[in-house]
């Protein structure tokens, strides 16, 4: 019973990856029935005939369609076929209209009867995938205020940085820093502060919606906003609004006194020979000079002479 060709192929019919066995040229040899349910249920253009398909085919021209993946697929397949390696494996999205699926394909050699095949099997692992982007996006959010916290942005600013190097635009930055935090705290209690912090923080992503643009908790009662391809005198535009909508925050409820903060602003244009700190020391420092001059204000780092900055703490 073991030999039987009906019985060996009852089994691949029960696995839950889709298998596909091709010969040396990529032609199709057979297909499992999860296979084929699948090509069913997605409406692939050849079910029914797979087995005139070539699967090399299938992939280059998805290759051609820009779909890095069916590349990636077509010169892994092709170095087992041409001895360079024994197995090759792809973690690619295949996302339908309705869900988010991942697979794993797998492929690997095989001889009978003197002739090669290659058994190329995909194992659905969506859940695992999507188990892993939860746990990215909760390393990269604040718990309290639920936006990006300061790893993800120390990721950022460089990216950023060199993205706007690269195509010689400005970036700009804003460091936001509420005002007598402490007192704050110290007279209405830390559930009364942390609710301000929320509060804040709730704004801000309505000022950074374009891909180069950043919110994020930079530390205690500190936030900042990058503004990629921003110039100072668009960025200052955005932060004396956002000043304003703080001040008109109903937090005078709970603390009846309105909340305010003090903004350092700086702009840049990146160099190759810079780096994203010279940029964040310039929004410090102002934020510092802000400060000095009474709170609630910004002030703009363009303005401060390099000589300033090394007065800065
Ligand atoms: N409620 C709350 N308070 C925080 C949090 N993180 C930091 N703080 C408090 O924020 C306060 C910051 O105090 P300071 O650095 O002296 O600043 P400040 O009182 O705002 O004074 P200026 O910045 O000079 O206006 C400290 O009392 C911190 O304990 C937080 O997550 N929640």
């Amino acid at each position: 019973m073991l030999e039987s060709k009906e019985f060996l192929r009852l089994i691949l019919d029960t696995l839950p990856e889709h298998i596909v066995v091709i010969n040396a040229e990529g032609d199709i040899k057979f297909v499992n029935r999860s296979w084929q349910t699948f090509g069913e249920q997605n409406n692939c253009a050849c079910n029914e005939q797979w087995q005139q398909q070539n699967y090399l085919a299938i992939c280059r021209s998805a290759a051609c369609q820009n779909d890095e993946f069916g590349a990636k697929a077509f010169n892994g397949i092709k170095q087992v076929i041409n001895h360079q390696c024994e197995e090759f494996y792809l973690e690619y999205p295949c996302h339908s209209d309705m869900e988010k699926r991942w697979f794993l394909m797998r492929a690997a050699s095989l001889f009978y009867d003197n002739q090669r095949f290659i058994v190329i099997s995909h194992l659905n692992i969506t859940e695992r995938k999507l188990a892993e982007q939860q746990v990215q996006q909760l390393a990269r959010i604040d718990g309290l205020t639920q936006i990006a916290n300061r790893r993800f942005f120390d990721s950022f600013i460089l990216q950023e940085w060199s993205r706007c190097s690269r195509l010689n635009l400005p970036v700009s930055l804003a460091m936001i820093d509420l005002d007598n935090f402490k007192t704050l705290n110290d007279k209405f209690g830390h559930l009364v502060g942390d609710s301000c912090l929320k509060e804040v923080a709730k704004l801000l992503p309505e000022f950074t919606r374009r891909p180069g643009d950043l919110c994020a908790r930079y530390g205690g009662e500190e936030f900042v906003l990058v503004l990629g391809n921003t110039q100072s005198k668009q960025a200052q535009s955005l932060v004396t609004r956002l000043i304003d909508m703080i001040s008109k925050l109903q937090l005078a409820e709970l603390t009846g006194h309105p909340l305010t903060v003090s903004i350092g602003l700086a702009t840049i244009y990146p160099s190759s020979d810079s780096d994203a700190m010279l940029l964040i020391e310039m929004a410090d420092c102002a934020l510092y000079q802000a400060k000095e001059a009474g709170r609630n204000q910004l002030v703009v780092a363009d303005n401060i002479e390099p000589l300033n900055l090394e007065k800065c703490p």
